[in-house]
Order: structure tokens, then sequence, then C-alpha cells
């Protein structure tokens, strides 16, 4: 199970590498092993995201502490996907900096939300009715990280969802490695369009 894990991660890891995703060791992403007890596999701190070794990922528990003896740190966020898989049943959590993203989470920082309207993409959150609106929350880039995931943790309440952090980057989870990265890409795509429109229209 571990190693199939670990394959379905580094495949996920692979595809946003090529994207460019993970620029200044920025980024983590993490895999759900086992329930009972929790453990998922999540990415080693201050990586390079875009090289494939055999310390890319490390096994951490239900409190993102390391489950087995390793020189390893888990990534700084850690807590933040431990706040997800405590909190709902997803399988597999994002986290990116791009700078789409960032403009984004600035850009409507002080409404606390951005929300996406009149736009195909929606549909792949499972919105499809007409008048649908994909609303992501955004908060403050707390630089203490228990901080951050208490106001994170605010915003985790569904097995699939997407939370902005200011001037930082984005976390995604879905309920297995495919829907995080379909939510991930569909994110990012709304982030570029509404960027590249507020542009236009000034
Ligand atoms: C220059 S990246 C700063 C830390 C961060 O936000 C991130 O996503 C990567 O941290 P990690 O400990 O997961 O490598
Ligand atoms: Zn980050």
């Amino acid at each position: 199970m571990r190693q199939q894990k670990w394959a379905e991660l580094a495949e996920v890891k692979r595809e946003l590498a090529a994207r460019d995703w993970f620029m200044g060791t920025s980024g983590n992403l993490s895999i759900k092993v086992s329930d009972e007890p929790l453990t998922f596999l999540v990415t080693a701190s201050g990586k390079d995201k875009r090289k494939e070794t055999a310390e890319d990922f490390l096994l951490v528990g239900a409190d993102g502490q390391p489950a087995e003896a390793t020189h390893l740190k888990p990534s700084a966020e850690t807590l933040l996907h431990v706040e997800i898989y405590n909190k709902t049943n997803a399988g597999c959590v994002l986290h990116v900096h791009t700078v789409d993203n960032n403009i984004i989470s600035e850009w409507y920082g002080d409404e606390g939300e951005v929300i996406f309207t009149n736009q195909e993409m929606i549909k792949a959150f499972g919105l499809w009715e007409e008048d649908a609106a994909f609303r992501i929350p955004i908060i403050p880039n707390f630089a203490h990280i228990p901080t951050l995931a208490k106001a994170f943790a605010d915003h985790v309440h569904e097995d699939r969802g997407a939370v902005l952090i200011r001037n930082h980057g984005v976390t995604v989870w879905g309920k297995d490695a495919f829907e995080a990265k379909k939510f991930l890409e569909a994110c990012e795509f709304l982030c570029q369009y509404y960027v590249k429109l507020l542009l236009l229209k000034r």
C-alpha cells in the first residue's frame, strides 16, 4: 500500500514539477496511507521538489511527526495537511506557490475570499448550475505555523476544497490524488484567467 501511494504521489509531483509549480523549493504534497492509525506520506522539507529521489517523502502520523526513525524533516506546513486528514476523508493534499495564485490572494485578500462565476472550469468542483459560484477563502499568511493551521482549519469542512494563503500559495485537497490534482489545475486556471482579465480591464 505504502509503495503504491508513494508511486501515486511521485507521479503527481512529477506532473506539477513539469508545470514549474515548485519554484524556490516551495510547495508540499501528501497522500494518505492508512486511516487507523492515520498515517500519510508528506514531502520532506526544504527540498527541490523538481528532483526525484528516494528521500522525497516520509511517513508521518496524526500529529504530523515522523511515524518511524528518519533524518528527514516533514514539510514545515505538515500541520495544515494534518488538519485536513483529521477533519475529513480526503486522501491527498497539494500546496503550490504560483505568481497567479499569489496575485489573486493579494487582490481579494481584504475581502477574505475570491468568488469565481461565469466560468466553465468551476464544473471541475462539481458545480454544474448555470449561475453557480465557486468560493475560495483567503487567510492571512501567519508565520507561526500552528496559528496558520488554526486559521486554515476554520475552512476545512468537506472532503474536497481549496484555501488561498495570502501572498503565499494555495492548498487544495480531494478524495484521492486524481481529484486533488484536478482541483489544483482548475484553481490555477481560474487564477490565471482572473489575473489576465483584471489586467485587460484596466
Ligand atoms: C521558499 S518556500 C517557503 C516554505 C513554504 O511555504 C513551502 O511551501 C515549502 O516548505 P516545505 O517545508 O514544505 O519545503
Ligand atoms: Zn508554502
